[in-house]
């Protein structure tokens, strides 16, 4: 594929593991509960639970429902992008590095009918500076199937003020209010 914005550059690096990162095989749950990628108490939404890879890597389920039909029994395009960005995200929790996504390229190599279920698998590719770059897939039919989607991403590190200055005021105060302080970090996924 030709180089995009996507790609890491040359010097860009893969840095270990950070050292509290959750251990292979962890779930990693919701980060927000009323996140459309992850939250449980979303009512359409994709409700992915990646789990921690061995290395810098993710890998999640997710069966098409219904709610997520673009044409007649298939999935919406854009549905899919947003699994395969949530899947991404859920990569800061290896580097313990918030961030968000600056761009991502998605790549639609067959049609995915409602009931498939989906096999995501997210990687880091590099990172440079306060850039990460990455990498999914999605398989159909089972984690060796055929890929259904492919994408690439550039997430850039952001501070907490990203969230708290941006947010709707009443969301970010609600989230502030909250007394489990696990809660109140991973919904800006500050101190993941
Ligand atoms: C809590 C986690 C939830 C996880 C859910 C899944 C992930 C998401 O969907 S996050 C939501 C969607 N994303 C957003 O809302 C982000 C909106 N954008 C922004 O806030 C800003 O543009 C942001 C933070 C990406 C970058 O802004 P800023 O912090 O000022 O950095 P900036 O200096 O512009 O860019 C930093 C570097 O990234 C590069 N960059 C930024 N955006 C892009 C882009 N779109 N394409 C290519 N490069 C980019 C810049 O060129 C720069 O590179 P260099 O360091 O080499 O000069």
């Amino acid at each position: 594929m030709p180089p995009t914005p996507t790609t890491p550059p040359p010097d860009a690096v893969i840095p270990e593991r950070h050292p509290q990162a959750p251990a292979p095989g962890t779930r990693l749950g919701s980060h927000y509960e009323h996140c459309f990628g992850c939250g449980p108490q979303h009512p359409g939404g994709l409700r992915i639970d990646a789990v921690a890879g061995e290395g810098l890597d993710v890998t999640a389920e997710l069966t098409v429902r219904d709610v997520h039909q673009g044409g007649p029994g298939l999935a919406h395009g854009g549905l899919l992008t947003t699994a395969m960005d949530e899947t991404l995200g859920t990569l800061n929790w290896l580097l313990h590095a918030p961030a968000v996504t600056g761009r991502l390229e998605t790549d639609f190599l067959s049609p995915v009918p409602v009931d498939s279920v989906l096999h995501l698998r997210a990687w880091i590719t590099g990172v440079h500076g306060r850039k990460i770059y990455s990498a999914a897939e999605a398989r159909i039919g089972g984690p060796d199937g055929p890929v259904a989607v492919r994408a690439q991403a550039l997430f850039v590190q952001v501070k907490l003020e990203h969230f708290t200055t941006h947010g709707r005021p009443e969301d970010i105060e609600k989230v502030l209010d909250d007394p489990d302080l696990m809660k109140r970090a991973r919904a800006f996924e500050v101190n993941p």
